[in-house]
């Protein structure tokens, strides 16, 4: 008993049970994680044994004797507390998820999984819960179905905080990584005048009419559109990307993008993050790839390393074993073919697909994930016919036929990530702008061509998406907190 006086001691221990030894690259995780958001242990790491603590935080258990009141408190952080009260001075309203903040004493804990809790002295409820009508209940199973309808109240449930602590992770370890390799992150405009994409599906920015002015109480006349110019959310910050890589060579955003794909699949989402990177003076697939392979095994080593309970926590809801998908993904190479070499796979394969693969056009999500079983783990597709793709891609053969692109495709999600070369060649990106009718409206970006514009290479991954294949979770709308999808945009 005497050594657990000695503060050193007793939170050596505490400090293994929460994680491992950090390197380097994660030091800066882990003090966000103990030091700022998980304020239940970082008291516990500043307050010795015996010192006074106020937790503050939500009842995530609580079983009332006769004499002694048992809770565990949550403030959201990955553990919870445990605190032992005398009921006698336990306020009744005190319950299931109620907010409280408890006045007591840091004690050694008699059990040890958990090497100390709160003794309690008094309890004050800081924000009641009506039990009646709250929608989940302790220590039961709801399916996502049921979850996504109480979508306000959903951070509150045990699943879905870790995966929002998860995420978190995940898009640190993004960001990290790429600054590690010299990248310098940079904010794109949500609001644009082009469709990068050229896949026309665009929303367009509309502002309220005189009626709806009106309605939300003001007098101004409303404007046609935006200020007389046609202007939309953007669907990908590639082309503004472009243009500041052409000054600072490696840069990168994190930012929400748009898509008015009437989809009601798993995976699509109206509005969703994607982390775009652009390389300058890249002339070959190469570093794009070796980027994305690394983005991908960085984020499964930083929530394997400081992330395991939480993930424990997802994988039980998921009947996945996480730790063993991740270590697996990490000692997979990511495998390469080519679209014409997966063609020829598809083809000779047709009668297992609900819909049959046809040469020279895009791949369905069955396609996908045929390929990916096939070559068993996370594949980069790569050289696709040019009709296909988009106009900023770069032609790899002399009959324009083909370009220097790249899906990365992986188990249970299907595309991740798209990325290219830029056509970078003056004349050839003129004529197909003119082609296109978008000479004027993107002179701009041919204008980097014209002056000291280097061969550029980059990609953009679907952060949800990346969320949803590394923890196994069938569905992109059980990741973000308040999904947009066709029809749906409640609050
Ligand atoms: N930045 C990128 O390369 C992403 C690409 N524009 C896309 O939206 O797929």
């Amino acid at each position: 008993m005497a050594a657990f006086k000695n503060i050193k001691l007793l939170f050596v221990p505490l400090r293994i049970f929460l994680n491992k030894t950090p390197s380097s690259l994660q030091l800066n995780l882990y003090r966000f994680k103990y030091n700022e958001a998980y304020s239940v242990k970082s008291v516990l790491l500043d307050h010795p044994v015996g010192s006074d603590v106020v937790v503050k935080g939500w009842v995530k258990s609580i079983r009332k004797q006769k004499r002694t009141t048992f809770m565990h408190i949550s403030d959201g952080g990955v553990e919870q507390i445990q605190v032992v009260i005398p009921s006698s001075a336990c306020d009744e309203d005190c319950c299931f998820n109620s907010a409280v903040e408890i006045s007591g004493k840091v004690v050694v804990s008699p059990k040890c999984n958990q090497p100390v809790e709160i003794q309690g002295e008094k309890i004050k409820v800081v924000g009641k819960l009506d039990l009646q009508s709250f929608p989940f209940g302790p220590r039961k199973y709801y399916p996502p179905e049921y979850v996504r309808q109480q979508i306000h109240l959903r951070p509150k449930t045990n699943t879905y905080s870790a995966i929002l602590r998860l995420s978190s992770l995940i898009s640190n370890a993004l960001q990290t990584t790429l600054i590690q390799d010299n990248f310098v992150s940079v904010f794109t405009p949500i609001l644009t005048s082009n469709d990068c994409e050229g896949a026309g599906e665009v929303f367009l920015i509309r502002p309220s009419s005189n009626e709806m002015c009106r309605e939300m109480g003001g007098n101004r006349k409303p404007e046609e559109s935006y200020f007389n110019k046609k202007v939309y959310l953007t669907v990908s910050g590639q082309l503004h990307l472009e243009a500041i890589a052409g000054g600072i060579s490696k840069v990168f955003t994190m930012g929400p993008t748009f898509r008015s794909e009437n989809s009601r699949s798993r995976r699509h989402l109206a509005e969703f993050r994607m982390l775009e990177a652009e390389i300058a003076f890249c002339n070959d697939l190469q570093p794009i790839l070796s980027t994305i392979e690394s983005l991908v095994k960085q984020s499964a080593k930083i929530i394997l390393e400081l992330g395991s309970l939480d993930l424990v926590t997802v994988g039980n809801y998921y009947n996945e074993n996480l730790e063993e998908s991740l270590n697996e993904l990490l000692k997979f190479s990511f495998a390469t073919i080519s679209y014409r070499e997966a063609m020829e796979l598809l083809l000779k394969n047709r009668d297992s697909f609900k819909t049959p693969p046809r040469d020279g056009a895009d791949l369905g999500s069955e396609h996908e994930l045929f390929l990916v079983n096939h070559m068993g783990g996370p594949t980069f597709l790569v050289d696709w016919p040019a009709n296909i793709k988009p106009f900023y891609m770069r032609t790899s053969d002399d009959a324009h036929s083909l370009v220097s692109c790249v899906d990365l495709l992986v188990p249970g999600v299907g595309e991740l990530c798209g990325g290219s070369l830029r056509e970078n060649r003056y004349d050839i990106l003129k004529s197909r702008l003119q082609a296109l009718n978008l000479e004027e409206s993107l002179n701009w970006y041919l204008d980097l061509r014209k002056f000291g514009g280097s061969p550029t290479g980059g990609f953009g991954m679907g952060v949800e998406r990346l969320i949803a294949y590394l923890l196994r979770i069938p569905n992109v709308k059980d990741i973000v907190p308040f999904p947009r999808t066709p029809h749906n945009c409640p609050m």
